[in-house]
């Protein structure tokens, strides 16, 4: 059978801002420029950078053949006037009868909810109209806002892998693994009009409201800080953090930080031992992540994990080697800087 010359016979699947629709001649361009940015491509497994332009054609023509003969359906996810904002992809395993979900969308078009949007939506088409059990998606194990994205969605965790990417000359990079199957999927509603930046892009606040943490660097007599593990089953679960946790209401956050600290390691802190010294300001999937980081040298007894969590005592220089929340990163140069 000869390739397809023009976009397949596929009814548009539609959510409440967005068209999902076969990709089309007239998008190459717009395609290009939108995936032809670091920020978006290195979160993507089979996506190269830089992407040539000619790849954008032969790409649009290849995923005419793949939906004419159901293999998969690699579709334009595009806004109310029908201009091209990202793509969203299922691949079909029909042996095993189930699915790959992925998607991305423009930088410009980010913090609007957009993705998930349309992710969710050709998910539900897959397990309802298509028929297949499970849906599989992946998500750097360092992307938290793509694993939040996933689990809001109502995907469940499925281990971890390693996975080459293309994006970043075939380097293998660790990934969550996550699956959903029928009745697992939220509905996605279109999110809340933005809260936060005047510019109407950037992540997502889910909601605007600020998320007060508090957290805390203990450098122990040979300068080294702790990190501990996020366990299973906590969002952003595998990524290494400051101990600490969420503020409670009536709490002070030197108060939290005690508390969190006894809770999770097992040690007595003083007020006084907590020295004040940055914080985090950062978008988070629950609201706007606000992060005091306190240093503490002084403490009593013996640090251990009583949540499950594994520890380690890094050295300043080697914190950029742990995988950490996006928020961490500018504290991570504080440390280095200033320990
Ligand atoms: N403790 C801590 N939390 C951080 C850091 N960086 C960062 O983004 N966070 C985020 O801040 C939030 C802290 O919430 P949490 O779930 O640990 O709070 P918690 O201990 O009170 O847990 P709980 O809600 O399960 O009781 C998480 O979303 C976490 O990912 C960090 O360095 N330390």
């Amino acid at each position: 059978m000869p390739p397809p010359q023009a976009p397949p016979d596929f009814a548009p699947l539609r959510t409440e801002r967005l068209v999902l629709r076969a990709l089309r001649s007239e998008d190459a361009a717009a395609l290009h420029r939108l995936v032809n940015d670091w920020d978006v491509a290195k979160t993507l497994a089979r996506v190269p950078f830089p992407y040539p332009r000619d790849l954008a054609d032969e790409w649009i023509a290849s995923t005419w053949e793949q939906i004419a003969a159901r293999e998969a359906w690699h579709l334009a996810i595009a806004g109310e006037d029908d201009a091209l904002l990202g793509c969203v992809g299922l691949t079909l395993d029909r042996g095993k009868g189930s699915a790959e979900l992925g998607y991305w969308v423009g930088r410009r078009h980010w913090g609007k909810g957009l993705g998930p949007e349309a992710a969710s939506r050709l998910a539900r088409w897959a397990l309802d109209d298509l028929g297949v059990g499970t849906v599989h998606a992946s998500a750097l194990l360092d992307n938290a806002r793509s694993v939040a994205v996933l689990r809001r969605l109502g995907f469940r965790e499925a281990g971890e892998a390693t996975q080459p990417f293309l994006s970043r000359g075939g380097a293998p990079m660790p990934v969550l693994l996550f699956e959903a199957g029928p009745g697992d999927l939220a509905a996605v509603k279109a999110a809340a009009p933005k809260a936060a930046g005047p510019t109407g892009s950037g992540p997502d606040t889910g909601g605007g409201a600020v998320l007060l943490v508090v957290a805390c660097a203990l450098v122990d007599p040979e300068g080294r800080v702790l990190l501990a593990r996020r366990p299973a089953g906590k969002p952003m679960a595998g990524l290494w953090e400051f101990p600490g946790g969420k503020v409670h209401p009536g709490e002070t956050p030197e108060a939290a930080l005690i508390r969190e600290l006894a809770e999770e390691l097992g040690i007595g802190v003083e007020a006084s031992c907590l020295a004040p010294f940055t914080f985090a300001s950062h978008p988070h999937p629950d609201g706007h992540l606000l992060m005091p980081l306190y240093l503490c040298r002084r403490w009593e007894g013996a640090v251990r994990a009583r949540e499950g969590q594994a520890l380690a005592w890094v050295r300043p220089q080697r914190l950029r080697d742990y995988a950490m929340p996006p928020a961490d990163k500018p504290l991570v140069a504080m440390l280095r800087d200033f320990l």
